[in-house]
This record gives C-alpha cells, structure tokens and sequence, in this order.
C-alpha cells in the first residue's frame, strides 16, 4: 500500500532573469513501512522536496497525497494540523529543548496535539532506541548519537504516517552515523514506520531499502530493495 505519492510536483524559483527548477516534475511513490533514501548533490532540490513533501511549503503545480489525504489543497491552518498527526521530522541538528528532559522532549509533539502519550509504546521505542535509561537527562548531557536516539523517539512516538528526516547522520562520525542508519532501518521494520531521508552521501543512502537520485530537481534514478537482507552495520567503513 501507499502511504505517499507526489505526482507532478513542480517548484520553479526566480533568481534575477533565471528560473531555478528546484523540483521539475517530480512523481513517485513511497510504500508503508518502506525506508527511502533521496540522494543528489547540493543544490539538486532535496530540501525543497523535503519542505513539499513535509507541508511546510506549497508547490507551484503538482500533488502529495499522504494517506490518502491530497495536502497541496488544504489551507496554512489545516495544514499545521495535518503536519501535526501525521509527519515526524528529524533533523541535522537534532532540535531538542535544551531545558526539557529527555521524556519531555519525546512527548512533547503528542501533548501539543491534545493527545495522551501512549506509555507502553513509548517505552517500547526508548528500549530499542537504547536510551531506556536516559529518560531523566537533559539534551547537553547526551552525545550527538544519543540525542539524534531521542529525536527518532520523539518523531515517532505521534506514530506519524510518514517519518522525514534530513541529512540525519550529517553532525555524526561514521560509527555513529552507521549506528544511527541501522536505527532507522529498525524503526521502519520493528515499528512498520516509513520513512523518507534525503542525503547528499551516496553511502549513507545505499543503507536504505530504496535510493532515488535527484539531479537538477529531476529523478535520475531509482533503485528499489538494492539491499534487502544485507547488514547495515557492516557497511560502516564504507561510510
Ligand atoms: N527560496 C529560494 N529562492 C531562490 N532559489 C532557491 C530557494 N530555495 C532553493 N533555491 C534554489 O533551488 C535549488 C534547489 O535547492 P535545495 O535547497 O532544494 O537543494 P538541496 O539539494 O537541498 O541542496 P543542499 O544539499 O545544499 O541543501 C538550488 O539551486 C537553490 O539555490
């Protein structure tokens, strides 16, 4: 089944007389409970893929359709809702509040809906996550792979539809990045929880189930299951 689907998506800036094709007629589709890597050189258009894929802009033409839901044609307020129940983001710079503690931080995006934190998944999440133990401390007091651990667990303890993450490994050494890939593929198998990374590092993407390769804000490539079965944590020197 499909969780997401883009069809067409356009996104044109203008810089001075040029017209800059960040996303130039983009469609694809994500499967539940899938692990995607968007993968292209700086410039080629992730962010801004990202950004339409995420609700956080409008496309010039073009859909995203997340569970069914077509979200280009929903209001700022609607969207925010939206956004709210059913997309998770992590990213670089992890984004945690610095005067919260580690459990607040994660259900932070739950309480802020109106909803009561489920308990049992949460700690179920913690668990695999590794950070079980750390519920009490404050974000300085973690490494950057444990606090990259509790944004994970704070984007999916809403149990979003989708997961989106960008350049998640970027502030990491390669044995934690490789540590933390292999966290994300756990999330997306353990927790049938979809998952969409965009990168600029090729080996960091193959660790994904699918790689699609995004040049001049078109899809150049798509490499569906290249590494179905294979461990991610072998892969680590190659990073
Ligand atoms: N607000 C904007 N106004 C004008 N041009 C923009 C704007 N945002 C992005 N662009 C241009 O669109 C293109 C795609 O940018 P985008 O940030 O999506 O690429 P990227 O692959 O994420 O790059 P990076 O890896 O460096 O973050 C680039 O040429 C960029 O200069």
């Amino acid at each position: 089944m499909d969780i997401l689907q883009a069809v067409n998506l356009k996104k044109y800036y203008q810089s001075g007389d040029n017209t800059v094709k960040a996303v130039d007629d983009v469609s694809f589709s994500i499967e539940k409970g899938s692990f995607t890597a968007i993968v292209g050189t700086s410039g080629s258009g992730k962010t801004t893929l990202l950004n339409l894929m995420g609700g956080l802009d409008y496309a010039d033409s073009g859909e995203i359709i997340i569970d069914g839901h077509s979200i280009m044609k929903m209001s700022e307020e609607e969207l925010t809702v939206f956004r709210r129940r059913n997309i998770g983001f992590v990213f670089q710079n992890y984004n945690l509040i610095s005067i919260q503690n580690v459990y607040k931080n994660i259900v932070l995006p739950v309480r802020l809906d109106g909803r009561k934190p489920d308990q049992k998944y949460i700690e179920g999440i913690c668990k695999e996550l590794g950070i079980g133990d750390k519920m009490d401390r404050y974000p300085n007091q973690l490494s950057g792979g444990q606090q990259q651990r509790v944004s994970i667990a704070r984007a999916i303890a809403a149990k979003p539809a989708v997961l989106l993450a960008d350049e998640p490994t970027g502030n990491l050494d390669s044995k934690t990045s490789a540590e933390v890939m292999g966290l994300l593929k756990m999330t997306s198998k353990e927790f049938h929880q979809t998952i969409i990374m965009i990168t600029h590092n090729e080996a960091i993407a193959q660790l994904a189930d699918r790689v699609i390769h995004l040049e001049d804000g078109r899809i150049m490539g798509d490499d569906k299951e290249i590494h179905s079965g294979q461990s991610t944590f072998g892969r680590e020197a190659s990073l």
